[in-house]
């Protein structure tokens, strides 16, 4: 061979080091621009609410009667007019019948005079205030107990919870099982919800062997990211749709991705997402998608491609699992929640102890798989390889270490953000 020597750069062996001249987006950076260049993308539907549970209000919900509709009493016992009452034994003639919920007293009760009520039943006209039946002694058609008693005591004001016309739960809210008492207690049978975001998961490698269980070579390695990327959208109450594998093949990316832009509003891909020779995905975002070409100062995750194709967001995770669950946490579950209607969403963490020593350089954002231990401090998984999937099982959340530099040592504060503050589960 002739020609000059090759000289290879100094040998820095540190794949998260960052190449000179590449601008690196900081993590916030990056999630604001996503944030502005996001919309709602799914249209509305009617559906009864007692099946609404997940799905995100389009229109505010707005209470059309109050509630409670009317006074009633909180607590069985007896009720009367408190202006006819004062200090001392108090001996109420007891009118005949009783006023139960669902059995309003018919008629009225006279001042001075006092009525048997139960729990949830109208205020009889007349009646004001309840003593509870475990402070009172009936006989002979009377009821007597100790004065002087509080004005209004055990009853509930109408519209006390929620009055008419008032806002109930605002457009956006994503509806949880309370939520559904609430709408039912106002008579709100059916909801206006935006339709369910349908979230497209593509694995992309020659390696991968889509269904677990099949015959692998040890050359293959079994799809472990799309079975977690489909339990996380359908997690979050999204409707997965299963875009399968594909090898590293443009045109049978492209064709997939073509599919998954018509019948998906997202889609989520993993692998194929740096620079490599069969880095297909990100090529093809770069060739035929509109790639924003963002460097994201972030371990791990650092590959991930954030595009769109036929006018759908792509992302292109990263094909190592943990930086795929990752990015799918810290910039999936956001966007997927502005683009389904309901807003941006940022995860609570909280402040722990660190249980392990660390010093970390400036410039990027580390996320650590974690849990707590017994003691309430912050540990981590043994090892931060990218490709050790036990350590996503073994933790119960992430540990979220600055952009600037840090030395951590035991006791040292660090953020810790749960798995459930992901909603993942
Ligand atoms: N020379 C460099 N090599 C790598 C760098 C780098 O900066 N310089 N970055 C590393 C980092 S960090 C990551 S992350 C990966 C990015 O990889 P890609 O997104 O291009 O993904 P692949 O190369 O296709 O796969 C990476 C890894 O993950 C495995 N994989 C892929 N899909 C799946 C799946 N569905 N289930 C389970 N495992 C999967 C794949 O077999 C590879 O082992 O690049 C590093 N390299
Ligand atoms: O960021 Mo890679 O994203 O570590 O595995």
């Amino acid at each position: 061979m002739t020609g000059a020597p090759l000289t290879p750069p100094r040998l820095r062996d540190d794949c998260f080091a960052m190449p000179q001249g590449v601008d690196w987006v900081p993590v916030q950076d990056a999630l604001s621009r996503l944030r502005a260049a996001l919309h709602p993308v799914t249209g509305a539907e009617t559906v009864p609410t007692h099946a609404a549970r997940g799905r995100v209000l389009a229109d505010d919900a707005i209470a059309t009667r109050s509630n409670p509709p009317r006074p009633n009493s909180a607590v069985d016992g007896y009720g009367f007019a408190h202006a006819a009452t004062g200090v001392g034994v108090m001996r109420l003639p007891l009118v005949q019948g009783r006023a139960a919920a669902g059995q309003p007293f018919d008629g009225a009760v006279a001042s001075g005079e006092a009525v048997r009520i139960l729990t949830g039943a109208i205020l009889p006209d007349g009646v004001d205030t309840v003593v509870l039946e475990e402070d009172c002694a009936t006989g002979a058609g009377h009821v007597a107990f100790d004065g002087p008693i509080r004005p209004r005591a055990n009853t509930r004001k109408a519209g006390e919870d929620v009055a008419e016309g008032q806002l109930a739960l605002p457009a956006g809210h994503r509806l949880r099982a309370p939520d559904l008492a609430l709408l039912s207690a106002l008579g709100l049978g059916q909801v206006t919800v935006f339709r369910p975001l349908r979230v497209g998961v593509l694995s992309t490698g020659d390696e991968i062997i889509a269904e677990p269980g099949a015959p692998a070579l040890p050359h293959q390695i079994w799809d472990a990211n799309r079975p977690m990327l489909l339990a996380l959208a359908s997690g979050w109450d999204y409707a997965p749709v299963d875009l399968g594998h594909v090898n590293d093949d443009p045109a049978a990316i492209a064709a997939r991705l073509d599919a998954g832009a018509r019948d998906c509003d997202v889609v989520l891909t993993s692998g194929g997402a740096s620079a490599g020779d069969e880095d297909h995905v990100s090529a093809l975002l770069r060739a035929r998608g509109t790639l924003s070409a963002w460097r994201i100062a972030l371990k791990p995750g650092r590959p991930l491609a954030l595009a769109t194709w036929n006018g759908v967001p792509v992302f292109g995770l990263p094909g190592n699992p943990v930086a795929a669950l990752v990015c799918a946490l810290i910039f999936a579950r956001p966007a997927l929640s502005l683009l389904a209607g309901a807003g941006w969403v940022a995860p609570q963490g909280f402040a722990a102890p660190a249980a392990f020593s660390k010093r970390k350089k400036p410039g990027r954002r580390e996320y650590l798989r974690a849990r707590l231990n017994n003691a309430g401090h912050a540990e981590v998984f043994a090892s931060e390889g990218s490709g050790r999937i036990s350590g996503l099982s073994w933790a119960t959340g992430l540990v979220e270490l600055p952009d600037g530099a840090a030395d951590i040592t035991p006791g040292t504060p660090v953020r810790f953000i749960p798995y459930e503050a992901f909603g993942l589960r």
